[in-house]
């Protein structure tokens, strides 16, 4: 890192995993890395090989409180820093939000949301895949027009886990055969291209039900795996959450 550069480091909480990224004028500086839950200590090492501490730390959470109490005292202890806890605005903004109660929103839609501005994809259809899949489609004029959550790959895995504790845990084989003749192979066949399935089946009825040429695009963790299973046109984009963050003033 020069000296010249003034580095922010953009933290994305999700409630199955931490992805952070520096970022300088706006743009991320490389790709995201990522952390789980319970592997903060290695993240927290990462950030401690940091050439320089950055100038600014900016946070969107939509995760339970505890992992962001530790990443703030760490960020205090180590740097001297508070972070710059990101919320959806009440009104006003780069996106015209569809919600009633706009706050309502997650911070993570609409950070995507202005990733996919950023990046030049409006009008658009973005589809975030974590824990729960979020879809939202915004109009070339940057006017939210309200979306959709549904379970992801996790939030079934465990789903399924914990309603049908006498079925094997999913483990998703390379390419699953689509009419399984065994239970792993069922359960693992159900889950990406039933997931796949839905999701196509969302986009569709998206670009459908616009009058401008949307472009799907994915993002999240399971967006590579999911891309793979769908039969239609998509961008694939991984961490529009953060070039969000990146594209705030
Ligand atoms: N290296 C990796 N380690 C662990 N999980 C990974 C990895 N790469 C991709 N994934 C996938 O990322 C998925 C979680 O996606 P993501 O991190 O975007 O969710 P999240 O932001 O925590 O969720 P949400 O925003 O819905 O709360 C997991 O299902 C996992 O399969
Ligand atoms: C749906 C999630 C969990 C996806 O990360 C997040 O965006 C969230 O907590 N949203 C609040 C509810 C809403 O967006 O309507
Ligand atoms: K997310």
């Amino acid at each position: 890192m020069g000296n010249a550069i003034m580095t922010d480091l953009l933290i994305d909480i999700g409630n199955s995993r931490i992805k952070w990224a520096l970022a300088a004028d706006g743009e991320l500086i490389g790709a995201a890395r990522a952390a789980t839950h319970d592997s903060l200590e290695r993240l927290f090492a990462e950030w401690r090989q940091l050439a320089e501490r950055p100038a600014r730390v900016r946070v969107v959470n939509v995760a339970r409180a505890s992992v962001v109490n530790r990443i703030t005292a760490w960020l205090q202890v180590h740097w001297e820093r508070a972070p710059e806890f990101i919320q959806t605005p009440a009104a006003g903004d780069a996106i015209h939000s569809a919600y009633t109660h706009p706050t309502e929103l997650g911070t993570d839609r609409w950070l995507a949301m202005l990733g996919a501005k950023a990046a030049g994809y409006l009008p658009v259809c973005v589809v975030d895949c974590g824990t729960a899949i979020t879809v939202d489609v915004v109009t070339g004029d940057a006017r939210h027009q309200g979306g959709l959550i549904l379970s992801g790959l996790p939030a079934q895995k465990a789903g399924l886990a914990r309603l049908a504790p006498q079925l094997p845990s999913i483990d998703l084989p390379t390419r699953p055969p689509f009419l399984a003749t065994n239970t792993a192979d069922a359960l693992a066949s159900g889950h990406i291209f039933g997931t796949a399935a839905a999701v196509q089946g969302v986009i569709r009825r998206c670009l459908a039900g616009s009058s401008e040429r949307l472009t799907p695009v994915l993002t999240g963790g399971d967006a590579p795996i999911i891309a793979r299973y769908l039969d239609l046109d998509a961008r694939l984009r991984p961490d529009l959450v953060l070039e969000g963050l990146a594209s705030l003033p």
